[in-house]
């Protein structure tokens, strides 16, 4: 656990002594402004919001929390359903979604097969990926051209001026050309990024004898991933980056799966991002249109927020353990997810109403 008491103190939080609930086995954090838990990986995750989080000590808890979040796999007739006359917008988390988690961020591949999914999907619905990381490297990752990217958590987005481009074979390819073929860019973060370098800088060097650190540059964002960084040092590293971070009052931190982000202080996260995305669509007041959000961490229940706040749509979490979130559905694993994404495009291809979703937008 990397954030001390100590420090949340300093951030102006504090934590209340566990209390155990009802249900046998699970204890139930409650703080007054972050809510932390530790997964069984170790991972510490802290939210801005009060909820509770359990602690999954035993796989009753797993199986109870998949009755309030039933699988997307198992639901999926239902959503489908649901779905019906409708038109569903796909987004995709990557890290743990699209590949899983593992130690080294620069080889946190995708399969051929998990690609092959993305792409039939983004055939037959508007795809977009949502990730924390820089947006060329997750498109460098991804490989896809017919998938919209928003970056830096949302912050760097290649918007879909002209989605509507069909092809030979009369499927529909996405675009994101302005009228002169340029591509169309939105970057609400982009008079920090002198800033951003800056820091950056200061965290490569403050922590660079830290033994398994890593600073990543997100371009509008910076992770400081400590997965493989001696459990006796994490405090050590915890402040070197206090240290700097307190030094941009316009910045914050926050916490991802063993990563320590370092963002902008502006109103913009992937909620933003998939409300953007819609708009940039022509559907974001159509009740007509159900946004599908696919995600594992805790930046991802910002979109989630916004599927709730709408009242329509699927937001998906992955997850092998009980945690607070705010999606009405779940999957395990990412090959959970490979399996939902064929299926999607399985469905979509056989439904006997051919109608595409971008005939809506002509
Ligand atoms: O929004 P995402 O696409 O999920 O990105 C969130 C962070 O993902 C990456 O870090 C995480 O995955 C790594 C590879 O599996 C793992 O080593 C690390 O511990 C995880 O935190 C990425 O490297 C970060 O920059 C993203 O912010």
């Amino acid at each position: 656990m990397i954030i001390s008491n100590l420090n949340l103190q300093a951030m102006g939080l504090q934590r209340s002594s566990s209390s155990t609930n009802k249900q046998k086995n699970i204890k139930v954090y409650s703080i007054t402004n972050v809510a932390e838990k530790e997964d069984k990986d170790g991972d510490c995750l802290f939210t801005s919001i009060t909820s509770n989080l359990y602690d999954q000590t035993s796989d009753s808890t797993y199986t109870s929390w998949r009755v309030e979040h039933p699988s997307a796999l198992g639901s999926f007739d239902r959503m489908m359903k649901a779905a019906k006359g409708k038109r569903i917008v796909v987004f995709l988390d990557y890290d743990g979604t699209l590949s899983p988690i593992v130690d080294d961020p620069d080889r946190a591949f995708m399969s051929d097969e998990m690609r092959g999914a993305v792409r039939e999907v983004a055939k037959y619905f508007p795809t977009a990926i949502v990730s924390g990381r820089g947006r060329d490297k997750v498109k460098e990752f991804v490989k896809l051209s017919n998938v919209y990217y928003a970056g830096s958590h949302g912050m760097d987005i290649m918007a879909p001026a002209r989605p509507l481009v069909k092809s030979s074979d009369g499927k529909y390819q996405t675009k994101s050309l302005d009228k002169k073929g340029s591509e169309v860019i939105f970057q609400p973060a982009k008079m920090f990024l002198p800033t951003i370098k800056e820091i950056l800088k200061e965290l490569e060097e403050k922590t660079r004898k830290i033994p398994g650190a890593k600073v990543e540059d997100n371009r509008f964002c910076i992770s400081v991933h400590y997965r493989k960084v001696r459990e006796e040092d994490y405090g050590i590293l915890e402040e070197k980056v206090m240290s700097v971070v307190e030094k941009y009052p316009e910045f914050h931190l926050t916490e991802g799966k063993k990563v320590m982000e370092i963002r902008p202080s502006i109103q913009w996260n992937k909620g933003h991002a998939l409300e953007y995305l819609l708009e940039t669509l022509g559907v974001s007041n159509s009740s007509e249109v159900l946004p599908l959000y696919i995600g594992d961490d805790r930046t991802d229940e910002d979109a989630f927020k916004v599927i709730r706040c709408r009242g329509e749509g699927f937001p998906i979490i992955v997850s092998s353990i009980a945690k607070g979130t705010e999606a009405s559905y779940s999957l395990h694993d990412p090959s959970e997810v490979l399996s939902f994404l064929l299926r999607l495009a399985r469905w979509r291809k056989a439904s006997s109403s051919s109608r595409s979703f971008y005939n809506m937008l002509k």
